[in-house]
């Protein structure tokens, strides 16, 4: 049986903006930006795992709010599924995998050079909140946001 792990990004939002993170390594992927994450471990479920990751690598807590529907192929056995989050307390730093992080208004989305595989949750992320219907500016819900396809 074959077993595709999961990585669990986050399309953190707070006050109108996205998290947005540059990788430090693998050397494949350094230099590019990303939705800061990780692999789901074994007994987590991928929301568990982005508190544990985001705890980890920026210092912050954060609450995971929806996913973005679909789900985007990494390397053979990887898939990155992302969840809306809401910044719930502490200032990111990069302190690990990443050497940068900023800030996007929704006119920034394209100010940064996303990993490819990004790209779909990152667009949903900003439609959100250039619609003000990110699910950080109202009460929690259980829905799925729309997303998109991975380019083929
Ligand atoms: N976190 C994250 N990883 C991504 C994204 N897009 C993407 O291709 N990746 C890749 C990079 C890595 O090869 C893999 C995630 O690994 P990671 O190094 O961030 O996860 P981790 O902290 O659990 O890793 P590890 O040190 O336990 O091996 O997925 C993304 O948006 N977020």
């Amino acid at each position: 049986m074959t077993t595709v792990r999961v990585v669990v990004g986050g399309a953190v939002l707070d006050r109108g903006r996205l998290l947005a993170a540059r990788r430090s390594a693998p050397p494949a992927l350094a230099g590019r930006w990303e939705l800061p994450g990780g692999k789901v471990e074994d007994g987590e479920s991928p929301e568990q795992a982005l508190v544990r990751e985001l705890r980890e690598e920026l210092g912050v807590e954060v609450e995971p709010l929806e996913p973005i529907a679909g789900e985007w192929g990494l390397r053979p056995g990887f898939v990155l599924r992302v969840w809306v989050a809401r910044l719930v307390s502490g200032e990111p730093r990069p302190l690990q995998d990443h050497d940068e992080l900023r800030w996007l208004e929704p006119d920034e989305e394209l100010s940064v050079d996303w990993l490819d595989q990004d790209r779909p949750a990152v667009a949903a992320a900003m439609r959100l909140l250039r619609e003000g219907t990110d699910a950080a500016s109202r009460p929690p819900s259980r829905g799925t946001v729309p997303g998109g396809r991975a380019p083929l």
